[in-house]
């Protein structure tokens, strides 16, 4: 491993410098993506491991970046359970069949044989760690079950997920089987990651701030904590080491002391928190990522560099991995990812010889 920086932050080990990687780091913003993606449907590109471990190469080849992740998408998982999920073109994911009631429950696949329905993720894993020779580390991911279900019953992006909180009030038996059912496929999927090649695991509850305090203890925070502990009895059991895991539940500020203690090395922030606050409420032993608000890209350069110094005197350089608090959107600028990497890598630098 030539760069294994992001590994010893996951771990809490020492670190010359501050590591960093974008979420949504391959993708739309990237020319060199338009174009592959121009000849490509987007589950195309997923699906073809030779494809999505060239999309998943284009940041790394032009940024210095500390770690690559996978290029794929978190409702590969409900295709997996038997759904149709299409991307349609401005205006993003389309369940032509979602959920409407519990009883909709019966028409996912049970059990799913995982290595059979996302073997193509492992293998574009594998291939990209060949094709990357040990420069960065790896990352694979999963949604988290919460998210996973709101969009199975939206059936695509929604601001109030009422049609998904509904059924926690009104279901919430058939609520807790249904994500049972997608915390079990989370757990293989993940575990088939580790196997295939991917060195750490990122998982995403994108919509955990929309469920509130009490919602979130009962319907997210319970799956979370069974993908964390269900991955590493996996792997012990089969006489494997485990990864470090990155918990990514966004806008769940009212969550961040349990999930720090959730199972998860890593515990990745949204914008809106300050990283004192987090460093305070989290604890010694967890390292945090994030959590420059995705916009500050918009800013010119010398500001989004007094952004970049201000969040890493905050965040301090050890136990720390630079990221946005949110993935990069689509019509911004790829100069500015490298003004971000650029500052991130030269001040925490900087830092750690003033010290
Ligand atoms: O609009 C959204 O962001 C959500 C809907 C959406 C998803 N996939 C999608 C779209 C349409 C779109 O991006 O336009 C569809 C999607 N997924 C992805 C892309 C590529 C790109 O952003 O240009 C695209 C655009 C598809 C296209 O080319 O038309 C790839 C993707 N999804 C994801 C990731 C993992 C990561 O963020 O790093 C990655 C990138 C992996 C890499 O860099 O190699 C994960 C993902 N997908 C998705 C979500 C849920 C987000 C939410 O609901 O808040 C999440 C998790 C998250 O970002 O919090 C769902």
């Amino acid at each position: 491993m030539k760069n294994d920086l992001a590994l010893r932050a996951a771990r809490g080990e020492k670190t010359e410098r501050v590591p960093v990687w974008v979420m949504r780091q391959a993708g739309r913003y990237l020319p060199e993506f338009r174009e592959t993606r121009a000849e490509h449907d987007f589950f195309t590109i997923c699906r073809t491991p030779v494809l999505a471990c060239k999309v998943t190469l284009q940041p790394i080849e032009r940024f210095d970046l500390d770690a690559a992740i996978i290029f794929s998408d978190i409702l590969v998982v409900p295709q997996a359970m038997g759904m149709v999920v299409e991307m349609l073109p401005g205006k993003g994911p389309h369940f032509p069949e979602p959920l409407n009631t519990p009883d909709d429950i019966g028409r996912l696949n049970k059990p799913v044989n995982v290595s059979q329905e996302l073997g193509y993720v492992f293998d574009a894993i594998t291939l990209t760690r060949h094709r990357l020779e040990g420069r960065v580390p790896l990352i694979g991911f999963t949604g988290a079950p919460w998210t996973l279900m709101s969009y199975m019953i939206e059936g695509g992006g929604s601001t109030t997920m009422s049609k998904a909180k509904s059924w926690l009030y009104r279901y919430p038996a058939e609520s807790h089987k249904l994500l049972q059912l997608i915390t079990d496929v989370c757990i293989d999927y993940l575990v088939g990651q580790m196997q295939a090649g991917a060195q750490m695991l990122q998982v995403f509850e994108s919509h955990a701030g929309i469920l509130g305090p009490g919602l979130f203890a009962k319907f997210s925070l319970p799956y979370i904590r069974q993908i964390s502990r269900g991955v590493k009895e996996k792997l012990s059991s089969r006489k494997l080491d485990t990864v470090p895991m990155i918990i990514f539940a966004k806008d769940a500020h009212f969550g961040l002391e349990d999930l720090s203690q959730s199972g998860y090395e890593v515990v990745g922030l949204d914008w809106t928190l300050r990283p004192q606050h987090a460093r305070a409420r989290t604890g010694a032993n967890v390292t945090l990522q994030g959590n420059l608000d995705p916009c500050a890209l918009y800013a010119p350069e010398v500001e989004l560099v007094a952004l970049v110094k201000a969040m890493l005197e905050k965040f301090g350089t050890q136990r720390y991995i630079a990221n946005l608090g949110h993935g990069i959107y689509p019509d911004m600028d790829p100069e500015r990812v490298k003004t971000l990497i650029d500052a991130i890598h030269s001040h925490s630098e900087y830092m750690n010889s003033a010290k």
